[in-house]
């Protein structure tokens, strides 16, 4: 990528930020990056955090050559109608955007402007990002490297057929949420079995770094670094009992179909 090669955030809420402040951190010059955003006081926001410019969406897709669209995908389709007139072949627009598909935005862009879709999550804050690329039909090799080199900036990138964004939104895009809301419980759980609160946050978070450092480093399978835990008659096995007992697992699986289904619904409601 040359140095004078420029990209620009269109939608610097959550999401937007992440991928931003990546790329900040991974050395892009911020006269590189240029920022869209509808909301006046989280632009001045951001200018005054990065020293970013922020400039209309129009601005942003005329002087970019590439484009991360990370807006709702409610509103992609009004992003999409504001900036085709200044989009222009060879210039890459990469969408973050839940259940968007790539034909949805070929068939408002101009013919040659290459389109990858991506789904990223919210660790790519702290660089373990986890994001899930597609490329769209006109999309060259080099684009898709190129996509991909931006996401690897702030974290691990794999290539996927498009038809499985649906199922990866709900598994790595909302993902950190089931985590959290699992880490929150535990905590909780602490809280009423009598240990201070910053005691059993202590207890929890370093057992999720631990138990997630040792999945990746044995690339042992979960159920039997579980089993390992597991004493015969011991204190996990009456643990897990309840978490049967109470069909987590079932509700995982329920959890899970439901994002995956919702990712389908936001794709019809283009
Ligand atoms: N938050 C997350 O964990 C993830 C979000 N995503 C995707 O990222 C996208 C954004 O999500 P969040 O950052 O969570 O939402 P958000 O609401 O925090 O950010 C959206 C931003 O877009 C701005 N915006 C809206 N219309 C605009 C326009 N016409 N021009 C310029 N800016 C505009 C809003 O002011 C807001 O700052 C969504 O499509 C979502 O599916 C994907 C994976 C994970
Ligand atoms: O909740 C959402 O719709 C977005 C997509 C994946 C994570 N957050």
């Amino acid at each position: 990528m040359s140095t004078e090669h420029r990209t620009a955030v269109i939608g610097a809420g959550v999401m937007g930020e992440t991928l931003l402040s990546g790329l900040v951190r991974a050395g892009r010059r911020v006269d590189q990056l240029l920022v869209g955003e509808k909301r006046a006081e989280r632009a001045r926001e951001l200018e005054e955090r990065y020293g970013v410019a922020v400039v209309s969406n129009v601005d942003a897709a005329a002087r970019a050559d590439t484009l991360a669209l990370v807006v709702k995908p409610q509103d992609m389709g009004d992003v999409l109608g504001e900036i085709a007139g200044v989009l222009r072949p060879g210039q890459l627009v990469v969408s973050l955007a839940a259940g968007i598909t790539t034909a949805f935005i070929e068939s408002r862009v101009p013919a040659g402007v290459a389109v990858v879709r991506v789904m990223p999550n919210t660790p790519a804050l702290v660089d373990e990002g986890m994001a899930a690329i597609s490329p769209g039909s006109h999309c060259s090799d080099e684009h898709l490297a190129e996509a991909e080199a931006l996401l690897a900036s702030v974290g691990r990138v794999i290539r996927i057929p498009e038809r499985q964004q649906d199922a990866v939104t709900a598994i790595s895009g909302s993902g950190p949420a089931y985590i959290f809301f699992v880490v929150e419980s535990m905590i909780e759980a602490g809280v009423h079995l009598g240990l201070p609160r910053s005691t059993s946050s202590e207890l929890v978070i370093q057992t999720l770094v631990g138990s997630a450092k040792m999945l990746r480093e044995t690339g042992t399978h979960p159920a039997v670094l579980r089993e390992q835990v597991t004493s015969p008659g011991g204190t996990t096995a009456s643990a897990l009992r309840e978490l049967e007992i109470h069909r987590v697992r079932a509700a995982f699986l329920a959890a899970m179909e439901a994002a995956r289904n919702r990712s389908r619904e936001l794709a019809e409601g283009q």
